[in-house]
C-alpha cells in the first residue's frame, strides 16, 4: 500500500484532476489551469526525490494529468497507473527528458512534454559561468582569500587560462550548444569547432558574420569548423562544453580515451547530463592532471559525486542549477502546465517547440495548444498552425 502524500489543492470543484509532483515558482502556471476548469494538487511533501510508490499515491483513481519532475522515474508502472486513472497527459518541467520511458507512455497513450527554449539561455550563461570560473579558478582564490591566505600579490598567483583567440569546442550544437557557443565567441573571441550529427547552419552563419564585421573593425576574425569526429574537438580545443541529449549513442561519450586525446590543460564543461562523462575516469584525469580543470552542473549519480571529485581543486561543482533563473522556472512551469492542459482540452500541438515565445507573454492568452509533446507524432495528435 502506498504512504498517503501531503498536498495542497487549488480550486477544489474544478473539473479536471491535473497533479503537480513538486511546488514550482510562479502562480501563472497554476491560474491557467484554474482558468480552464482544473483542480490543482500540488505535492508539498518534504523529500526532494519522490518514489514511484509515491508518485502512485498521487495519481490515485482519477488523474487527467501530471507535472513531474526529472528526479523521477517515469516508466511502464506509472504511465499504467496514470492512464487507469483516466489521464491524458505527462509534462516534464525540463527539457531533457531521459527519465521517461515514452515507449510506455506512446502504449498507454499518454502524451509526453517537455519544456524547450526558456531555458535556453539561462543554462548557456551557466555553462558561460562555469567556463570563466574554472578557466581564471575562482573558487579555488575565493577559498584562498577567506582562508586569510592572501599576503600579498605574486606573478604566480593563481595563474589560469586565457580564453581570447582560443578554441571552444561544443559537442551537441542544438539550441543550448549553440547559445553557449555565441557567447563565448562574441565575448571572449574564441574560435569555433563543433560536433554533431546535424549542421549548425544558423550558428555557423552567426560566426562567418561576427568574423567579417571584427575584420572590417581591424581585429583578427573569428573562425568556424563542423567538425567531422568528436575526437577532432576534444584534441583541438581549449575549452570544450558538452550539451547533447542524454541517450545510448552519448552515455559515457567521455570516457578515460577520450579524455586522454584532450590538451593536458584543457577545460570540461558538463551542463548536459551527468553520465554523459564517465566520472570515475574523470576523477582520475584530474588526479593525473592538475592543470586540466573541469565545471560541473550534473553528475552521474545525482545527487552524489563519485569518491575523489569533492576533493578535486581543479574541479568547479555546482547542484545542478544550470537553468535556475526566476523568469525561465516560472516559464518552464508555464509550458509544463500548459503542455498537460492543452492534451486535456484536445487541442492540436504547437507546429514549432523551438518557438515557445507566445506560450511565455503574460500580457495575452496562450495560445489553444500545447508547446511541445515529444511523442506527438506517435500518438497521431494533429498540430497547429502557426
Ligand atoms: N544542466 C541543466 O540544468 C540543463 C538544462 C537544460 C538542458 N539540459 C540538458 O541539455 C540537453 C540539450 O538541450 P537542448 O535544448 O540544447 O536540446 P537540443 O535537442 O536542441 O540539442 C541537443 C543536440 O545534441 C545533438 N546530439 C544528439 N546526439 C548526439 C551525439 N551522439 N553526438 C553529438 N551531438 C548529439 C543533437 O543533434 C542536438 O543538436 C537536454 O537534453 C538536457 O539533458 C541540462
Ligand atoms: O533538462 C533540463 O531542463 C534541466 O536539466 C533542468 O532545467
Amino acid at each position: 500500500m502506498a504512504k498517503p502524500v501531503s498536498i495542497e489543492v487549488w480550486n477544489p470543484n474544478g473539473k479536471y484532476r491535473v497533479v503537480s509532483t513538486k511546488p514550482m515558482p510562479g502562480t501563472r502556471w497554476i491560474n491557467l489551469l484554474i482558468e480552464q476548469d482544473c483542480r490543482v494538487e500540488i505535492c508539498i511533501q518534504k523529500k526532494t526525490i519522490l518514489s514511484v510508490e509515491d508518485i502512485l499515491a498521487l495519481i490515485g483513481d482519477k488523474c487527467d494529468g501530471v507535472i513531474g519532475q526529472l528526479t523521477e522515474d517515469w516508466g511502464e508502472t506509472l504511465f499504467a497507473a496514470l492512464s487507469r486513472a483516466g489521464g491524458k497527459a505527462f509534462s516534464n518541467m525540463a527539457v531533457g527528458y531521459n527519465n521517461v520511458d515514452v515507449n510506455a507512455a506512446t502504449k498507454y497513450g499518454v502524451a509526453v512534454g517537455n519544456t524547450p527554449g526558456v531555458l535556453t539561455e539561462t543554462t548557456a550563461e551557466l555553462a558561460a559561468s562555469l567556463s570563466l570560473a574554472a578557466s581564471r579558478r575562482i573558487v579555488e582564490a575565493d577559498e584562498f582569500m577567506r582562508a586569510g591566505l592572501y599576503d600579498g600579490w605574486l606573478p604566480h598567483l593563481f595563474v589560469g587560462n586565457l580564453l581570447k583567440g582560443q578554441t571552444v569546442g561544443v559537442i551537441g550544437a542544438g539550441r543550448i550548444g549553440s547559445a553557449y557557443a555565441r557567447m563565448m565567441i562574441e565575448g571572449f573571441k574564441m574560435n569555433l569547432i563543433y560536433y554533431d550529427l546535424y549542421q549548425a547552419t544558423r550558428l555557423e552563419k552567426f560566426v562567418t558574420a561576427y568574423g567579417a564585421f571584427l575584420k572590417a573593425n581591424g581585429e583578427q576574425p573569428v573562425t568556424w569548423k563542423r567538425a567531422s569526429s568528436m575526437d577532432e574537438v576534444l584534441r583541438e580545443a581549449d575549452v570544450i562544453s558538452l550539451h547533447p541529449v542524454l541517450d545510448k549513442t552519448t552515455y559515457h561519450l567521455i570516457n578515460k580515451d577520450s579524455l586522454a586525446t584532450m590538451k593536458k590543460e584543457a577545460i570540461l564543461i558538463n551542463c548536459s547530463r551527468g553520465p554523459v562523462v564517465d566520472e570515475v575516469a574523470l576523477v582520475e584525469h584530474l588526479k593525473q592532471n592538475p592543470m586540466f580543470r573541469v565545471g560541473l552542473d550534473v553528475f552521474e549519480d545525482e545527487p552524489y559525486m563519485k569518491p575523489g571529485l569533492a576533493e578535486m581543486k581543479n574541479a568547479v561543482v555546482v547542484p545542478h542549477i544550470a537553468s535556475a533563473s526566476k523568469w525561465t522556472r516560472e516559464g518552464m512551469a508555464t509550458l509544463a502546465a500548459l503542455n498537460v492542459l492543452g492534451k486535456i482540452k484536445g487541442y492540436p500541438v504547437w507546429g514549432d517547440p523551438n518557438r515557445v515565445e507566445p506560450f511565455l507573454n503574460e500580457n495575452a492568452p496562450p495560445p489553444a495548444a500545447s508547446p511541445s509533446l515529444v511523442n506527438a507524432k506517435a500518438l497521431g495528435l494533429p498540430t497547429s498552425k502557426l
